[in-house]
């Protein structure tokens, strides 16, 4: 049985307390392993040791030094790509076809996009005039903002973690990441390639545990974090606001969704339905990005919906390890109550359950994993909280509209403006429904096609900030103005 310690100062270590927690295999409910939860003594120890790191070898490393020691760290993924790849499916579930495309490589891509990146940024200046004509120079000067607090969801665990931690450390900072509690394999195994990698001891650190009264909560209330970077639910990303509140310390938060795909008569009807099956059963819907109230125009409807119930019945279910298998199970039991709730809220509704709405039959031996129905429904009014509220399961629902501006409406409908999907041939309706539609992203004829230099972030209750590209740079920097007199 594994077990699985907290990263500290560049080492492993156990909790004080001596207490752990299940880590549970969600494709057949046996534990994989044993996680020490911390208690404030570790995290407290944490914080301490990424606070040293930064007065000591990390503060003092230049910029290039530090880009080649990321560099280091996005080999170190790659070259034990199929170690991270195993622990995250242990951990997720998930159909290895999908996390040897998205999960693992952009797990290397994040440390290798910022190290270039922060080579290469500019920094502005401003000459001015003064009273007495010898004028003054006005430039700015990026600083690393300190000590940043990382706390990720279970998704898609070492993407999401390193789209922070990759930037974090890039700008010269040093992080405490507290990992889901249902997912806390690969950003342990990140600590062995940081260390390997020549990363100073303290610079990152990993702490396990849950989020309320446990470590979550112990990281947002310690004092000395000077900001909180947040993947996770709206209501979470109050909660974190709430304790980075004291002492005024900066969030940025990339939180739930309720996406709406549109998809026009005129579109590319193949690629709209090749994209909305991405984009409501993708990592079994559990993608923040992902589609779960579709809109399309009334002539092609009826086809649409045939033919997207023909591909979530082509869906392969099945383990990690199934070559064939591109569904997989839902991260927990506790996930799938919540999901299999809706799931009998549209019955009643009065949705017409196109297809699925309930378990899938499994072989004995995966009998005992959180596996769901990729299900698709037509007619709830658009006040069913099953249309309102995120799931985050393998689900949506279609509901047909007649004019672009009512396509728009229904689209921006909700106080969630996360990302979008709409499916046109037409250029000029691409651009203009595009700028209306209240969302951080908008995609046109594609779904989660990432350009790492962009900004990326929530809309509305979504969230709060950007990062990706130089938008990173403004959350993990502080920008400090410098005017010279001459
Ligand atoms: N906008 C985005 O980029 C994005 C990306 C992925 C997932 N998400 C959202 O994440 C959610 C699914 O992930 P989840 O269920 O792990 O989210 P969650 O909010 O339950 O948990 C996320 C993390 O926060 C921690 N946490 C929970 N309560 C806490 C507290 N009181 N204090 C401190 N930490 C706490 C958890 O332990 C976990 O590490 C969905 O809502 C999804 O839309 C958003
Ligand atoms: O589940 C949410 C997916 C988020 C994706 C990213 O943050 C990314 O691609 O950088």
């Amino acid at each position: 049985m594994k077990e699985i310690k907290h990263f500290i100062n560049g080492a492993f270590v156990d909790s004080a307390s001596g207490r752990t927690f299940e880590d549970i295999n969600p494709v057949n409910g046996q534990v994989i392993g044993r996680v020490h939860e911390a208690g404030r003594a570790e995290v407290d120890a944490a914080v301490r040791a990424a606070r040293a790191a930064l007065k000591g070898p990390w503060g003092k490393m230049t910029v290039a030094e530090r880009a080649e020691i990321l560099h280091r760290v996005a080999d170190g993924v790659t070259a034990r790509f199929d170690e991270f790849l195993e622990a995250e499916c242990l951990d997720t579930g998930k159909p290895k076809s999908l996390a040897s495309h998205i999960d693992i490589p952009r797990g290397a891509a994040n440390f290798k996009v910022f190290a270039d990146l922060i080579k290469n940024v500019p920094t502005e200046a401003f000459e001015m005039a003064t009273p007495d004509g010898a004028g003054a120079l006005n430039y700015g000067v990026r600083r690393p903002k300190g000590v940043i607090g990382v706390i990720s969801p279970w998704n898609l665990p070492l993407l999401l973690m390193t789209w922070k931690v990759g930037p974090a450390l890039a700008c010269g900072n040093c992080v405490v990441v507290k990992p889901s509690e249902e997912t806390p394999l690969t950003a342990t195994l990140l600590g062995e390639v940081m260390q390997a990698a020549g990363v100073p001891a303290g610079v990152y650190n990993v702490v396990h545990g849950f989020g309320g009264d446990s470590a979550g909560a112990f990281l947002t209330e310690h004092p000395d974090v000077d900001a909180y970077t947040f993947t996770g639910e709206t209501g979470t990303g109050e909660t974190i606001m709430r304790a980075a509140a004291k002492g005024v310390r900066q969030v940025s938060l990339e939180l739930g969704g309720k996406n709406a795909g549109i998809v026009f008569a005129d579109c590319d009807l193949d690629k709209a339905i090749e994209g909305t099956l991405r984009s409501a059963f993708a990592n079994c819907g559990q993608v923040c990005l992902g589609t779960e109230r579709v809109y399309v125009e009334r002539p092609i409807f009826d086809a649409f919906v045939a033919r997207l119930k023909a591909g979530a019945e082509a869906l392969k279910i099945g383990e990690p390890n199934d070559p064939e298998a591109n569904f997989g199970p839902l991260i927990s039991h506790k996930h799938r109550e919540k999901v299999l709730s809706y799931y009998q809220q549209a019955v009643d509704d009065g949705a017409t359950v196109v297809t699925g709405g309930g378990v899938p039959e499994m072989p004995a031996h995966l009998a005992g994993g959180a596996w769901v129905q990729p299900t698709i429904w037509t007619g709830l009014t658009d006040d069913s909280a099953v249309v309102t509220e995120e799931i985050f399961g393998p689900c949506c629902h279609i509901r047909p509209f007649d004019t672009e501006a009512e396509a728009i409406e229904l689209a921006n409908s909700l106080p969630y403006g996360l990302a979008s999907a709409i499916w046109t041939e037409n250029a000029s309706r691409a651009h203009r429904v595009a700028g209306q539609i209240e969302a951080g992203i908008v995609w046109v004829n594609s779904w989660f096609l990432r350009d790492l230099r962009t900004a990326f972030g929530g809309a509305k209750q979504s969230g709060i900030g950007r990062e990706g590209g130089v938008h990173s740079l403004e959350f993990y920097t502080e920008l400090k103005n410098i005017c010279v007199k001459l």
